[in-house]
């Protein structure tokens, strides 16, 4: 069984169908990316996955637990974890307390740390674990908003990583990067996938081909086609609307 299955998910804003009977599954070990053109939905979807957007219509399910109305928090407890365009980084603080307060925040809502209760002590552990995860071993007294543009990214990246999701969303996560950084943020991602399945959003299309096991292309809130690579770059269709000269560098 699929861990991740969206079923004829339909969103209306008004007259305009944003999502078109939208179906697509997510494998466990998977990245799958989701691309399209300016306009295809991607972000509607992507709020309804999240539960930020209540949909009309369809089914999402998440470990065979249907959670399609389930409120956002629940539904990080039920094990999707989200990153954000815009961090939710706290700026002030240091990358250590950051990641103490997102380790807290998950062992309040986890059963399994309730009895018994986390300790300080582990609370540092997992705080100390995840700034290695992602390579922010040697930044962990730093203050957050001093890091870098990828490196808050990648913190960004911890803070999910401490609900311990079975599926992490990135939404853009190379935005703003240069090659550097981006280059950086492939090997994090590459790194995750064996232990969570990831759903990517992203317009840099040299990273999403390098990590996407498969990719489904949105086009004016419908699939296009969900496939391989290979599938997707050969596929005339995707050529003619999406990677064609029409939307050339853009996603
Ligand atoms: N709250 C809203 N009310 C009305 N229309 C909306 C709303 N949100 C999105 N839309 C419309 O739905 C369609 C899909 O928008 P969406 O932002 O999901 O696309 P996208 O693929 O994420 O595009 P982009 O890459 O530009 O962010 C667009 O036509 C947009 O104008």
């Amino acid at each position: 069984m699929s861990l991740f299955r969206i079923e004829g998910l339909v969103k209306r804003f008004g007259g305009l169908l944003a999502t078109d009977h939208v179906s697509l599954t997510v494998e466990r070990g998977e990245v799958h990316a989701l691309i399209g053109p300016n306009g295809a939905g991607k972000t509607t979807l992507v709020n309804l996955i999240t539960g930020l957007l209540k949909a009309d219509a369809g089914r999402i399910l998440l470990d065979e637990i249907d959670i399609t109305k389930l409120r956002d928090h629940q539904r990080v407890a039920a094990g999707m974890s989200r990153c954000f365009q815009v961090t939710r980084v706290f700026a002030k603080e240091t990358v250590h307390d950051n990641l103490m307060l997102a380790a807290q925040a998950h062992a309040g809502s986890s059963l399994r740390f309730m009895a018994p209760r986390a300790t300080e002590r582990d609370l540092v552990q997992r705080a100390i674990a995840l700034a290695d995860r992602v390579g922010l071993g040697g930044e962990r007294d730093r203050i957050a908003g001093t890091l870098p543009h990828g490196a808050q990214r990648a913190l960004d990246v911890a803070l999910a990583l401490a609900a311990e999701p079975k599926l992490l969303l990135l939404d853009e996560p190379m935005a703003g990067m240069g090659p550097d950084e981006s280059a950086r943020m492939v090997e994090l991602i590459e790194s995750l996938r064996e232990s969570m399945a990831i759903l990517l959003i992203e317009h840099d299309m040299d990273a999403v081909f390098r990590l996407a096991n498969r990719l489904t292309v949105l086009v004016q809130g419908r699939v296009l086609m969900s496939g391989t690579a290979d599938e997707v770059r050969g596929h005339p269709d995707v050529q003619a609307v999406y990677l064609g000269t029409e939307a050339e560098g853009h996603a």
